[in-house]
């Protein structure tokens, strides 16, 4: 694998490309079947924020949490086989994919896409970035989440239905991967609700953990 240091990135400025019900446990607790290819999602570049600010709900208040991996893309590319993918990792960081239920479940029945469910402001809380020696094996280390102290999540990024380089591989078939782009690999089963005056606290193992506050929008 490439050694590239990428510390230089202090945020991921460029698009994050979420991927739906990509742990078999989390597509049953959701009453989906898991999908026979990977499911695609965009988040605006106004969804990310960083450790010392406020997850924002939006009005209806019904959003759940989701604690997930995210891939840093280091190097560009466009139909990138899966044999030469991982060396377009640039590193890892973790993230939370706030998702809002309510109007997720109005865009599934209506059949349209779920950009305002997944897209909102603070939408995309991550860590520091962490290189490539942080994170190993990308496909063995436990996610968890607790809100309140109380945990929620607990999974290990081996449960994902599509590796690392097969989403790579999709992805760039679709749209070019940017130096900086973030994939959201999925998260595992637990999701939840998280209010006004939560405290959200998640980590990737032991290799970084972080927290956010939750309130809702003025
Ligand atoms: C049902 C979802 O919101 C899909 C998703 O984002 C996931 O991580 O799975
Ligand atoms: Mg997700």
């Amino acid at each position: 694998m490439a050694s590239r240091n990428l510390s230089r990135f202090s945020s991921f400025g460029k698009k994050i490309i979420g991927i739906g019900k990509n742990y078999s446990e989390h597509a049953k607790e959701m009453g989906s079947s898991v999908p026979s290819e990977p499911v695609v999602f965009l988040k605006p570049t106004t969804a990310y924020l960083t450790e010392g600010n406020p997850i924002l709900l939006p009005l209806n208040n019904d959003v759940d949490h989701e604690v997930e991996l995210g891939v840093v893309i280091g190097k560009p590319g466009k139909d990138i086989s899966e044999s030469s993918a991982m060396s377009h990792v640039g590193g890892y960081v973790l993230a939370l994919d706030m998702s809002n239920r309510t109007r997720q479940a109005q865009s599934k029945n209506a059949g349209l896409p779920w950009a305002l469910s997944k897209g909102f402001d603070t939408s995309c809380p991550v860590s520091k970035f962490l290189d490539l020696s942080q994170v190993p094996d990308p496909h063995s280390v436990q996610l968890w989440l607790k809100v309140n102290g109380v945990e929620r999540q607990n999974g290990n990024t081996a449960d994902m239905v599509f590796k690392i380089p097969t989403l790579i591989s999709y992805l760039s078939c679709h749209m070019t991967l940017e130096e900086g782009d973030l994939i959201l690999t999925g998260t595992p089963k637990g999701v939840g609700p998280v209010k006004h005056g939560d405290v959200v606290e998640c980590g990737l193992g032991d290799i970084v953990s972080m927290t956010f506050n939750a309130e809702d929008r003025k």
